[in-house]
């Protein structure tokens, strides 16, 4: 076994597809969930861990301490996308900054134990205009952007830290006809891409030796206006 890369949120969607993309392409996954694994593959290993518990994040490195001698990675791709209230906003502040903040501190070690290693925070291109539908969840992403910086200066150069922040990639399963419409025709690419785009960027980081503070916008061009 080579030594894996912890990647959080995999039980559904993009961190699910990630997930077995990886391991499809020769990598070891360390998946991170807080309910029972859904997916099943030789190279995946599942731990069960609320992230907004710091209790379970720190049974999480005492686990990784104990079980390998390096880590290749780290995705953090855990996230809700929570309507706006104080509880949502400590909510979010968990998933999006504290835990990243805190694994990133405790296994840094670890990432530096290899020959390169990566951390990829997914981040939200939300982060560089704000949302007035979703300030708590935009604010943490940019928390979780800024991050990036700070870590890949720490980190370096062992340690190539870098963010990717997608515009739309899947909607919500039980989205609304009207929102989704809407949504659609913000980016001047008006499809719904899936998750291909982010796998394939993260893809490109982990073979990269050059690219560490970055940040990879995958939007569909939802910066720009239609004329
Ligand atoms: N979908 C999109 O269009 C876009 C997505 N993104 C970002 O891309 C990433 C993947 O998106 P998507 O697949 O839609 O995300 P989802 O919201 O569908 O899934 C996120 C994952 O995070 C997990 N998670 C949530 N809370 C916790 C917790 N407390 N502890 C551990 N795991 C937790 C969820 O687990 P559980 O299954 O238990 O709920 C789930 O597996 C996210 O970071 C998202 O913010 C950015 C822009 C657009
Ligand atoms: N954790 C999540 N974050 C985001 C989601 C999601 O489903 N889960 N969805 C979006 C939207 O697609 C938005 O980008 C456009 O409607 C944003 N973040």
């Amino acid at each position: 076994m080579t030594s894996p890369i912890l990647i959080t949120g995999t039980n559904k969607r993009v961190g699910q597809q990630l997930a077995e993309r990886l391991a499809e392409s020769g990598f070891d996954v360390l998946a991170v969930n807080r309910s029972p694994a859904t997916s099943q593959h030789p190279r995946i290993s599942h731990f069960q861990a609320d992230l907004r518990s710091t209790a379970d994040r720190e049974a999480l490195i005492a686990f990784v301490r104990g079980r390998y001698t390096a880590l290749r990675g780290i995705i953090h791709n855990a996230s809700l996308w929570l309507d706006d209230d104080l509880d949502n906003l400590t909510t979010m502040f968990k998933i999006h900054v504290e835990a990243p903040y805190h694994l990133n501190f405790e296994l840094g070690e670890l990432l530096q134990n290899g020959a390169k290693a990566d951390i990829i925070h997914i981040c939200d291109e939300s982060s560089s205009r704000g949302s007035k539908g979703h300030v708590a969840y935009a604010a943490t992403k940019a928390a979780l952007q800024n991050m990036t910086l700070s870590f890949a200066a720490m980190y370096a150069p062992a340690v190539h830290v870098n963010a990717i922040s997608p515009g739309l990639l899947i909607f919500k399963e039980d989205g609304d006809q009207a929102y989704q419409a809407k949504a659609l025709q913000k980016a001047l690419l008006s499809f719904e891409p899936g998750a291909e785009p982010l796998i394939k960027a993260v893809l490109y980081l982990l073979d990269s030796d050059y690219s560490t503070g970055s940040n990879i916008v995958i939007n569909g061009g939802r910066h720009l206006r239609k004329n």
